[in-house]
């Protein structure tokens, strides 16, 4: 805690009982006090102290669709290209049925879970070799579900571009899906980077993922170590985490301990059974909300402040 904390912003400290979108039914706290600290240390420090980082599957696209519709994952959009050779989604399916148990096992140490997962993405990464294939394909489904974002993705994005806020999309999934949902969307800002497993070709034929894979448990901050984004980042001590499962909340481990991070989290599966634990792990639970509201308001408040800010600097330099 620096000295930030006496400063106030201008209007006077901001409560989060006078934030609407904070105080509806859906939205849940386990500490509210330290939501409202960190609020407002977002709004002191302003936009260039921020940087967003999000999961892309059931986070940026939908958990809930209106039509009642599935929204497939990223590899899920790679499954359904045309040109996959026939035994591909059998063997795909067979190493899911294998490592997703071990994935999501409450029991199993995370340490010696890294290694299954390890084999699961390097398998997975040789069955995608050796067959010719087009990006053109993963466009074609992608473009179904461009719709499937959360309402108000589009605005969210723009205000992101707007206030110049770096903003990382981090999926263990397929990066090319990513790109091309996110691509499709129009919100594929500069400010928007994708690290994930993107599609590599060797002599014409699909060569497995580049390099460094992206699992669930290296899902953060440290596989940045050393490349253009950290160098980008690595100052933007105030947080915005968005994720709809539990390990999404570790997603910005490696950066500075001293950093003020805000965690949402998006529930919606087994709400009952979960609640507990996302509770523990996030600072905002949003269940079934299907639009990005809430990192919006959090957006409008460091803006206005922001604005405030700039107004002030102005007359007093007149
Ligand atoms: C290697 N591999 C991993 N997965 C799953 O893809 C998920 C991608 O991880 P994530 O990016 O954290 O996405 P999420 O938002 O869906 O959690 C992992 O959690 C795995 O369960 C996979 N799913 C499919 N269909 N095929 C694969 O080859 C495969
Ligand atoms: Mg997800």
């Amino acid at each position: 805690m620096g000295c930030d904390e006496k400063r106030e912003p201008a209007g006077g400290k901001l409560l989060v009982g006078d934030i609407s979108a904070l105080t509806r039914d859906h939205c849940r706290m386990r500490y509210p006090a330290k939501v409202e600290r960190i609020i407002n240390e977002f709004v002191m420090g302003g936009p260039e102290r921020m940087q967003v980082v999000s999961d892309f599957d059931y986070t940026i696209t939908k958990q809930r669709t209106e039509d009642g519709g599935a929204v497939p994952s990223s590899f899920g959009i790679f499954n359904a290209c045309k040109s996959l050779p026939e035994n591909f989604k059998e063997e795909t399916d067979k190493l899911y049925h294998k490592y997703r148990p071990i994935e999501i096992d409450p029991h199993m140490p995370i340490a010696e879970k890294v290694q299954y997962m390890i084999e699961w993405w390097t398998k997975s990464g040789e069955l995608t070799s050796g067959f010719p294939f087009d990006q053109s394909e993963i466009d074609q489904i992608a473009s179904k579900y461009k719709h499937a974002l959360r309402d108000r993705t589009h605005e969210f994005f723009g205000d992101l571009q707007r206030l110049g806020i770096p903003t990382l999309v981090f999926s263990a999934g397929l990066g090319n899906s990513v790109v091309s949902v996110l691509r499709q969307a129009n919100v594929m800002h500069p400010n928007v980077k994708v690290v994930s497993n993107f599609l590599q070709f060797k002599d014409g034929l699909l060569d497995g993922f580049q390099q460094p894979m992206i699992h669930t448990f290296n899902k953060n901050e440290t596989v940045l170590d050393g490349n253009d984004y950290y160098d980008l980042v690595h100052t933007r001590d105030h947080i915005i985490v968005m994720g709809d499962s539990i390990g999404d909340a570790d997603m910005a481990s490696g950066v500075p301990a001293s950093s003020h991070i805000l965690k949402i989290g998006f529930l919606f599966d087994h709400v009952e059974a979960n609640m507990e634990k996302y509770m523990d792990t996030f600072d905002i639970v949003l269940v079934d909300d299907q639009t990005m509201d809430v990192p919006r308001t959090l957006l409008a408040l460091i803006e206005k402040q922001h604005q405030l800010n700039l107004q002030a600097g102005k007359q007093s330099s007149l």
